[in-house]
């Protein structure tokens, strides 16, 4: 990181991080803005912490840990071996003591967007719980506590969702909470295709198989829908689109890029 013109700071997160690297990494920070429709907007009752712009920043997490990443993301958020994804770094985000993010759904700036990732660095802090919201359902995941292993050793957390999931980081009780965002894209890159096979992907694989059996069952009865008809299905996730008469004809394209449970369809 850059604190000052000439001057580079560094955070060593291969050991236990040191509380002065720590607060000089927050204070090189500027208030975190937040996007809402096409505009950045800072507010500090919505959110309240820090951001390092990225030119400002430069990260050795590099291969493999991210390759470690993106492959569990994408066997469980994309279609696995079929997929490709890109990760693109957003900022560094530091929540301080009293530091949180309200609740809300990240706006999409692009239609290749699939959803984000969250990598939290191993600083201690405790609070700062990122809450989830989908449809029914809600999580709750407490990276503080998962900050290092048994032996002492440091430890990153991650988590991934969709797009259209709701989230909110918790106010931060001590410590200090520090964010990596990214956002996932999908890529026509070739190159960030991954090989996959994990128990996950099988599983998809074994549900993606079941159900059209089950829609085929209903369909094949001579009584259901006699004079013939179209079969709508409700999706559970919502999709970006800057223009929907630009998906009529494209219906095809659009199938890999289903969310998971609707792609069971
Ligand atoms: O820092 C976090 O855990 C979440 C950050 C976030 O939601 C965002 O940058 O949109
Ligand atoms: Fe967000």
């Amino acid at each position: 990181m850059e604190q000052k013109p000439h001057s580079l700071r560094k955070l060593d997160l291969s050991k236990p991080v040191s509380d002065k690297a720590i607060a000089e990494f927050k204070a090189a920070c500027d208030p975190a803005t937040f996007g809402r429709n096409d505009q950045d907007v800072l507010n500090e009752s919505y959110r309240e912490a820090g951001k390092m712009d990225v030119g400002r920043f430069s990260s050795n997490l590099q291969h493999p840990e991210l390759s470690a990443i993106l492959w569990q993301v994408l066997d469980i958020l994309a279609d696995g071996e079929n997929a490709a994804l890109e990760m693109e770094l957003c900022k560094p985000n530091t929540y301080g003591v009293g530091g949180f993010f309200k609740a809300h759904q990240d706006t999409p700036r692009s239609e290749d967007l699939l959803g984000s990732l969250v990598i939290v660095l191993p600083t201690p802090h405790t609070g700062g719980e990122l809450l989830l919201r989908h449809n029914e359902e809600s999580w709750k995941v407490d990276f503080g506590s998962l900050t290092s292993d048994a032996a002492g050793n440091p430890k990153i957390g991650f988590v991934a969702f969709y797009s259209d999931v709701e989230h909110e980081v918790l106010p931060v009780t001590s410590g200090c909470r520090i964010t990596l965002t990214y956002n996932l894209k999908w890529s026509s890159s070739p190159s960030a295709r991954l090989p996959v096979d994990s128990i996950h992907h099988r599983a998809l694989r074994h549900q993606a198989t079941d159900h059209p059996q089950l829609t085929l069952g209903f369909a094949r009865n001579p009584e259901y829908l006699p004079f013939g008809g179209v079969l709508g299905y409700h999706l559970n996730h919502q999709y970006p689109f800057s223009n929907t008469a630009a998906l009529q004809g494209h219906i095809q394209d659009f199938i890999p890029r289903l969310k998971g449970s609707d792609r069971v369809l």
